[in-house]
């Protein structure tokens, strides 16, 4: 559906089944879509997600799941990329899709963990990529209209328009334009920076995937 999507904008799409999670499939991506188009320009870790849950209630299986997603598979995808742009001395951008993590996640507290990671872990290889010409930011979304708001109870998905003070979610073009301006030419001077597409949420909002606890109604 992606592909026929993506087509239909008169583009050429290459696309292959994988998981992030396992680093010989994410090797094997990067190499086959080197090969495809002679070079990678840009690379967008828009893969992630998360399930609602009292982080009382994580098991190590679901931690570690959710770790496993959205850390170690943007990771894995952004050493092997940058392994092929420095060994074919190429320049290249990466842009992370995390979130708006600034007050905490609660009720997501296991991605919230994850994503600050790789918050961090771009700040530091921005500085380590850049002799490569290698440029590394991150977007962080706050709550964006998408197929994944239906991961979330009735509950928590209404929380999400109220989640910051233009009380409404923000949508999947307000993420593609961010992403675009960090990842073209427009961003060539800006390295190791987490633009936020959130409406204001750092600031105020109260966005509650599980729904939020009678403790936290005010009324
Ligand atoms: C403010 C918020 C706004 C944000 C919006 C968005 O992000 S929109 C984007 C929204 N898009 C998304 O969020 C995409 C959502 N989905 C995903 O990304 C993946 O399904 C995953 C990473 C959550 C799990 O990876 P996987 O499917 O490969 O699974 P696996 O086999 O590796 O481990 C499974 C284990 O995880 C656990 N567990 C899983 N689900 C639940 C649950 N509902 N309940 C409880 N626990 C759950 C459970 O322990 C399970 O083990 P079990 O009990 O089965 O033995
Ligand atoms: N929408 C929002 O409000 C927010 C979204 N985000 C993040 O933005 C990104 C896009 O989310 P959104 O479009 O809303 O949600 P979706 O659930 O629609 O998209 C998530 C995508 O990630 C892919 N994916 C998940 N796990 C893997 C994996 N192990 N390997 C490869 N691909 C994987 C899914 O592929 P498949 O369909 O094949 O499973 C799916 O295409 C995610 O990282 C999400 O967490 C962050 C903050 C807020």
């Amino acid at each position: 559906m992606a592909r026929e999507f993506l087509e239909s904008f008169g583009g050429r799409v290459f696309a292959l089944p994988m998981t992030i999670r396992e680093p010989d499939q994410v090797e094997d991506f990067v190499a086959k879509t080197n090969q495809e188009f002679g070079a990678i320009d840009v690379l967008v870790n828009n893969a992630g997600g998360q399930f609602p849950q009292a982080a009382l209630d994580f098991s190590p299986k679901g931690w570690n799941a959710v770790i496993d997603t959205n850390l170690n598979g943007t990771w894995w995808m952004m050493q092997s990329a940058a392994r092929h742009w420095v060994a074919n001395k190429q320049s290249g951008s990466i842009v992370n899709i995390v979130a708006d993590i600034w007050r905490g996640m609660p009720g997501i507290a296991h991605t919230c963990a994850a994503r600050a990671g790789v918050i961090y872990l771009s700040k530091s290889v921005a500085v380590e990529w850049a002799p490569h010409d290698i440029r590394v930011n991150c977007v962080a979304p706050g709550c964006c209209e998408s197929n994944g708001f239906g991961n979330y109870p009735p509950e928590g998905s209404a929380t999400f328009q109220d989640s910051n003070p233009m009380r409404h979610a923000g949508d999947e073009w307000d993420v593609a334009e961010g992403v675009v301006y960090m990842a073209a030419n427009s961003g060539k001077f800006v390295t190791g920076e987490v633009l936020n597409i959130d409406g204001g949420q750092q600031l105020w909002g109260d966005p509650w995937p599980t729904g939020r606890p009678d403790y936290f109604r005010i009324s």
